[in-house]
């Protein structure tokens, strides 16, 4: 018989700090493995643990019940002949190490440390861990008793060592060393090493998976070796969801991919490999310069062999398929509200429902989390078995079974629609349309009672009487009136969150779900404290296009979406007159394109004011004059600033976008900014002056322009004499643009809202998808 290699990796839905919970699920895993005859079994980056622990990752607590379940492991002869490679955070010589931790038999064979950390965006490793700054030196750890007893050995290899079997050889990296340029894996090949592991926790952003992908064909590619890729899955107790897609690859090509998004908690993935081809493949690169063999880690003898003589075929290479935004967005965030729901305990969702793009998403998100839900119910899956009926009837041993998705949806999710005197029966008629496509229980409220005898109230004391401009009333007024309805919404949806269940006749209460989309965040287009200010928000960190990509391919599915999606977003705070009726974009002085991309050139590039100026010169040339564009982005950042405060209280978002706004974890700002920023703005005028009397001259023909940016090295903000760039602009743009520009646009310092009333907005679009990757 034939010598095969079967290799497992497994995706597993951790829980911080629940030893327990994350000790069965690792014990499982490894029982799978075996079962389909793996002789080694990689797992996720910290899967001990749980990958978001953050603080608690600097308490000796935390370290000590680590060593207790991996003693428990090591017990376990489920964990015999097969090499486990487990993700767990260690202590040595009194400092962090995020670790691998490679075990035989009941013996550690090595602890690996990460070498490289992740510290970017979400993530902040180096606040709780030291990278191993000794690469490639090893030490001695010295095992805690615990340890000791379970395992007869006192000191183990700690470092960046290698193992040779006796019939190949592998090599770890941890997660982040993939996406750097000295990733180990480089040096591991070239020193013989076959087989390279990769234990991460990765979280899901839109269309990053491509970015995993392409870095594991790469590296398989040009160095020829299988590379074993663990990823966590889940909301682990934090903002962002881990999406699994757990892979193997040989030799540039993928041989077998988990699940992105699942609500499995286990999931093994295995290849069968002949680790000749290996050696066959290399034998061409070697003829094409493969680097020569430097000895620079050391070696670990084990005696075993991960190899056996087996009947299995080769695992065959495969064709990744990626799921469009769309998919994702309707996956990614249903399975996070999954995982929050259940583990918080929680008995449903109550969503306040207008009707509009964004609370529509978040409706058919849950909708979608319901059908997620009932086909792991069909297939038999019985912790989500258990879970529902707990969620549903407080007993997870019930009678109950589910007869659709839609009878799941009515169970879980309550839709409240409330009314105003600004109110239109169209908005309601589309909450309540969408609301019986997907089956939720539908609640309309009348609130004017309580916005009037709160307006009353004051009146009785100040005696005077707030109006809106329509009315006569002044900004401040108007402004007010509008933010008391919104605040009282926000009143009336925790209140129906608390009592519904009650009424119903059961215990518990519902978490409240926000809607605020990423643009209207980071714009601040929203009242502090109003129904943006909920338990969870879905989709707080997915801008306005892409919802709308989703609703557009909802469609079908759900009639009543069609009239949401050709519906003009807007508040409904002020009362509809003859010539005016509130929209988003005409308040905002902006459309939600160019805040997306004043977004992506804000955080993404970490452009301030002047940079996104340059930057969006060339790239909206199409429409606007440089002045144009100079009035747009002093507005934006006007109006980001003063708002800048909303972000420290908005509600814990999916985090899917990376021009997120979120101030706790992700994008780091002060909130108390001088909003006149007159060294900037004077800066971005004079290069806007110099530019635009270029633009009016120039000749120059359009696409050559649009690949150019302006040259501002001659333009300081100090300088008396403004030389026009070389390189730049450009013939007049045909038309003129529909869009209003902000240049015309009164702003005061205590309102969000440009004075326009009658300003038409730009026509709405699906943009291509922009890639946006990140590492
Ligand atoms: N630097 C700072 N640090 C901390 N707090 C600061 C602050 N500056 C102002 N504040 C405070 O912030 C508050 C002002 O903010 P806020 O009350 O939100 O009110 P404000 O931003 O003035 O108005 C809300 C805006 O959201 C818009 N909007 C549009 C669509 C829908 C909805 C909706 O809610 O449904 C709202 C509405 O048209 C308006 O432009 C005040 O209490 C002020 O004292
Ligand atoms: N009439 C209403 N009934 C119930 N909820 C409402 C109503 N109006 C607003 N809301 C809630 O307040 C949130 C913020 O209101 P806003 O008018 O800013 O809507 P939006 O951000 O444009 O979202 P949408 O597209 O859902 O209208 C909404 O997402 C929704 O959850
Ligand atoms: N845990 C990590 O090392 C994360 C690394 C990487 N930046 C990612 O998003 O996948």
């Amino acid at each position: 018989m034939l010598k095969r290699t079967v290799l497992a990796t497994c995706t597993l839905n951790q829980w911080v700090l629940d030893f327990e919970g994350n000790f069965q699920r690792i014990h499982e895993s490894i029982r799978i493995a075996k079962e389909r005859g793996a002789r080694y079994r990689l797992g996720p980056e910290l899967e001990v643990t749980g990958y978001s622990c953050d603080d608690h990752f600097l308490e000796a607590d935390t370290y000590n019940h680590s060593y207790d379940v991996l003693a428990r492991l090591l017990k376990s002869k489920v964990c015999y002949d097969v090499i486990c490679d487990v993700g767990m955070p260690v202590m040595h010589a009194g400092t962090n190490y995020n670790c691998r931790v490679i075990f035989l038999n009941g013996k550690i064979l090595l602890i690996r440390p990460k070498t490289s950390l992740a510290i970017a965006g979400n993530y902040r490793e180096g606040r709780w861990f030291s990278s191993w700054a000794q690469h490639p030196h090893m030490d001695e750890f010295i095992l805690p008793s615990s340890l000791v007893e379970a395992t007869g050995q006192h000191r183990v290899p700690f470092g960046t060592a290698i193992l040779i079997t006796e019939d190949t050889s592998i090599g770890s990296e941890i997660c982040q060393e993939l996406f750097n340029s000295n990733s180990p894996h480089i040096a591991m090949t070239s020193q013989g090493v076959e087989i390279i592991t990769n234990g991460s926790s990765s979280h899901h952003q839109l269309r990053k998976l491509n970015t995993r992908y392409s870095l594991m064909q790469a590296a398989t590619l040009k160095t020829g070796c299988v590379y074993m890729y663990a990823n966590t899955r889940g909301c682990d107790g934090e903002r962002v969801y881990f999406d699994g897609a757990s892979m193997i690859f040989l030799n540039g090509e993928l041989l077998a991919i988990g699940s992105q998004f699942s609500l499995e908690e286990i999931e093994v993935v295995t290849s069968t490999i002949n680790l000749d081809e290996i050696r066959s493949f290399r034998s061409n690169l070697k003829s094409t310069g493969l680097p020569l063999s430097s000895d620079l880690y050391s070696k670990i003898y084990v005696p075993f062999s991960v190899s056996t003589s087996c009947s299995l075929s080769p695992s065959l290479p495969i064709q990744i398929q990626y799921h469009t935004p769309a998919e994702e967005i309707g996956m990614g965030p249903a399975c996070w509200c999954w995982d929050y729901l259940r583990r918080s305990r929680q008995r449903g969702f109550l969503l306040p429902l207008s009707g509009g793009i964004d609370s529509s998403s978040t409706a058919v998100i849950i909708a979608n989390m319901c059908e997620l839900v009932f086909e792991s119910f069909q297939a038999g899956d019985t912790r989500v078995q258990r879970d529902l009926k707990r969620i549903i009837t407080g007993d997870p041993a019930s009678e109950y079974i589910p007869l659709d998705a839609k009878d799941i949806c009515g169970k879980l999710l309550t839709t409240l629609y409330m009314a105003t005197k600004n109110s239109s029966q169209e908005t309601q008629d589309r909450a309540k349309n969408l609301s019986s496509d997907i089956g939720s229980t539908f609640i309309v409220v009348n609130i004017d009672k309580t916005v009037d005898s709160l307006v009353e109230g004051f009146s009785q004391v100040t005696q005077k009487e707030p109006k809106f401009s329509a009315h006569g009333g002044s900004k401040s007024e108007n402004l007010a009136l509008q933010n008391i309805q919104a605040r009282s919404r926000m009143v009336y949806a925790y209140m129906f969150a608390q009592l519904s269940p009650w009424a119903a006749g059961k215990g518990g209460s519902y978490l409240v779900l926000g809607s605020a989309n990423v643009d209207e965040c980071l714009f601040g287009y929203l009242t502090k404290y109003d129904c943006s200010s909920a338990d969870i928000n879905p989709i707080g960190g997915i801008n306005k296009i892409d919802l709308r990509g989703f609703i557009l391919t909802k469609q079908d599915k759900y009639p009543s979406l069609k009239s949401v999606y050709n519906a003009d977003p807007t508040a409904e705070l002020e009362p509809i007159t003859k010539e005016y009726t509130q929209t988003d974009e005409a308040d905002m002085g902006l459309t939600y394109e160019e805040l997306g991309d004043i977004g992506r050139e804000r955080k993404i590039k970490n452009c301030g004011p002047v940079g996104v100026f340059t930057n969006l010169v060339p790239r909206w040339q199409h429409k606007y004059t440089p002045k144009e564009t100079a009035d747009k982005v002093k507005h934006f950042f006007r109006a980001y600033s003063i708002n800048r405060h909303k972000a420290t209280v908005l509600t814990p978002s999916y985090h899917a976008e990376n021009y997120s706004p979120e101030d706790n974890r992700f994008d780091l700002r002060p909130f108390l900014y001088n909003t006149d920023w007159e060294h900037q703005f004077d800066l971005i005028d004079r290069i806007a002056n110099s530019l635009q009397s270029h633009y009016n001259k120039s000749s120059q023909p359009l696409p050559s322009i649009l690949k150019s940016k302006p040259d501002i090295s001659n333009i300081t903000s100090s300088s008396s004499e403004v030389r026009a760039p070389q390189n730049i602009l450009t013939s007049p743009v045909k038309s003129t643009p529909v869009i209003p520009t902000p240049s015309k646009v009164k702003f005061t310092s205590d309102s969000t809202t440009p004075d326009l009333k009658t300003t038409p907005t730009a026509p709405k679009s699906i943009l291509p998808a922009k890639k946006v990757s990140q590492i």
